[in-house]
């Protein structure tokens, strides 16, 4: 089997004594952020079941943006509004397939493109059965003879029980709907195929289009896993991009996490069971928690252009870890994870579940270690409900402003994050909400929690929004694709604000700041007008939460 055709900057490094077996390595030194490679020829990228027919199945695009921002005179008060954040976005007229219907493309380019990258070869078993496990084999089977040389850990794989049953399951549907039934043979080469595909495809639940699929390049399926990675791998339509999350050297081996990495270690280690090693990395060999990864970090310094922009605090985060052990951290994760999910929509219950899990939480509280999982997770997951909720979405607003400045620095060290930028974003989107309760009037109707409606009163939330926009406009064009939805709408917004009458001090200053954050006035600007209110936003957050999970109906301060 020829090696994968690789991008100049990447080599396979090969040690058949090495565990690892094959390695990429980089032919040239990156900066944080830089683009090390584009993978724009997969051998397979297919939105999943569910997504089949929301997205196009050939460029993997959802829907077109939804309608930026629009501005308004109002003088005086907050001029511009943007999208809701609760606003569904429009998709996109998407046709499908007229023999089998079980697919969609946004265009006739895509349909042929596809036609002849893959449906061709599947389009009979979809007319047969719309829609079956085991779809994702078949073109990577038919295009490449199943092989491509790729790991498939098939030993490892037969040794888990329910995991080969459904493999053997799944393997045995595609070929029977297939047509490839020849006899016992053709199973097995199916599920061989899907133990590669297993090990080697990216799962495009990626925080950038928020869609799901997989996606398999021969080439990029040679980089290794590790918890502490050097980069990351973004996806712009049927393209996937490598990025360096940190300063890479020339001939260093590339790395990036297989899994999330802000878990503790034995929840790092179940999710990798799939992958059949054991990580060595130095997160897992000295049992590291985010605080410790990120106090190391050499990715630390791009902070400070961003919400936490005090490097200290990052290097030296104000914990107390003589309230918490990490076996203990373990203990919590696994029970909350027993905790499950509502299923309804029933407030109280959502309500419920949010208390057992912050009750569970209550030493990582107490330690003040709020970028540790599952407590992150547990106040990310009370923003996003609240957001969404007509009376609670004020309150969204400092838990979101929390999120950014307590726990997501802590947990992705690199600004350029998506999930970091979209943290903004939900931050900038909310801030039009309230900006409008303010302007109207609404908002001590719409809040009872004195101090937040006073500092929402006194603040400049055009001016806040404009900071946030020019921190996503900047780390986004760092760390993700020119289309990416949140990037474009960021422009967008922030062309928007620079229009309006009446602020071009606010916008001068913002703008100096964002061209240098050490320029005095710019800086100061940013600290007082952004900054400081968001802190005092996020220093809400706690109060709120222990006030609402305790049922209380009115929250004072
Ligand atoms: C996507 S492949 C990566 C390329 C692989 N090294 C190869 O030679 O084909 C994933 C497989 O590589 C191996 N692997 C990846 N990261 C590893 C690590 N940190 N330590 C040991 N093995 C690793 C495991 O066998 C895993 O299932």
């Amino acid at each position: 089997m020829p090696p994968p055709q690789l991008p100049p900057t990447l080599r396979i490094h090969h040690s058949p004594t090495n565990p690892r077996r094959r390695a990429l390595h980089t032919t040239t030194a990156f900066r944080a952020g830089a683009p090390i490679a584009t993978f724009p020829s997969p051998l397979l990228a297919l939105p999943d079941g569910p997504s089949m027919r929301t997205t196009c199945n050939h460029c993997l695009r959802v829907s077109s943006s939804p309608s930026a921002a629009n501005s308004t005179s109002n003088s005086g008060a907050l001029r511009v509004s943007f999208p809701h954040p609760t606003n569904a976005t429009p998709t996109e007229k998407l046709r499908a397939c007229a023999r089998c219907r079980a697919v969609v493309y946004c265009g006739a380019a895509c349909q042929r493109a596809h036609w002849r990258a893959a449906h061709k070869a599947e389009c009979g078993m979809f007319v047969r059965v719309r829609e079956t496990a085991g779809r994702d084999w078949l073109p990577t089977a038919e295009a490449g003879g199943g092989g491509y040389g790729l790991e498939g850990n098939v030993d490892g794989f037969r040794g888990m029980g329910e995991v080969w049953a459904d493999l053997e399951l799944q393997g045995t549907a595609a070929v029977v709907y297939a047509g490839l039934l020849d006899g016992e043979e053709a199973v097995a080469r199916a599920v061989r195929v899907l133990c590669k595909i297993q090990t080697n495809a990216f799962n495009r639940l990626d925080a950038d289009t928020g869609m799901t699929g997989i996606f398999v390049d021969a080439g990029l399926a040679m980089v290794n896993h590790s918890c502490v990675p050097n980069a990351f791998v973004g996806f712009d339509g049927r393209t996937a991009v490598l990025r360096a999350e940190r300063d890479i050297q020339a001939g260093e081996e590339i790395t990036i996490s297989y899994i999330d990495n802000t878990l503790p270690k034995a929840a790092r280690h179940e999710a990798l069971r799939l992958y059949h090693f054991e990580c060595g990395c130095p997160q897992c060999n000295d049992d590291l928690d985010v605080y410790q990864v990120c106090q190391t970090s050499s990715a630390v310094p791009l902070n400070s252009f961003s919400l936490q922009p005090d490097l200290s605090k990052l290097r030296n985060p104000p914990i107390d870890r003589s309230k918490v052990f990490p076996a203990q951290i373990e203990a919590i994760y696994k029970q909350w994870q027993t905790i499950a999910s509502p299923q309804g929509d029933d407030e109280v219950e959502h309500l419920d579940v949010a208390r057992a899990r912050w009750e569970l939480c209550r030493p990582l509280v107490d330690a003040r270690m709020w970028a540790i999982e599952p407590l992150s997770t547990t106040v990310t997951q009370l923003a996003i409900r609240w957001q969404a909720s007509y009376k609670m979405v004020v309150y969204a607003l400092p838990l979101l402003c929390f999120a950014s400045t307590e726990c997501e620095p802590f947990k992705y060290v690199a600004p350029f994050k998506p999930s970091r930028i979209k943290g903004l974003m939900a931050i900038t989107k909310l801030l039009a909400v309230t900006g409008e309760f303010t302007a109207s009037g609404a908002l001590a109707t719409r809040c009872h929690h004195e101090g937040l409606v006073g500092t929402l009163a006194m603040a400049d939330q055009v001016t806040m929004c404009e900071g946030l926009l020019r921190l996503i406009v900047h780390h986004g064009s760092v760390g993700a694709a020119e289309s990416w939805e949140v990037l474009r709408d960021a422009r967008a917004m922030l062309a928007d604000l620079e229009s309006l009458e009446g602020r071009e001090q606010e916008s001068t200053l913002l703008r100096a700041w964002a061209q240098d954050p050490e320029d005095p006035e710019g800086g100061a600007f940013f600290e007082d007008q952004v900054l400081k209110p968001i802190n005092t936003l996020a220093s809400f957050a706690v109060e709120i939460l222990e006030a609402m999970l305790d049922a209380k109906s009115v929250v004072k301060k």
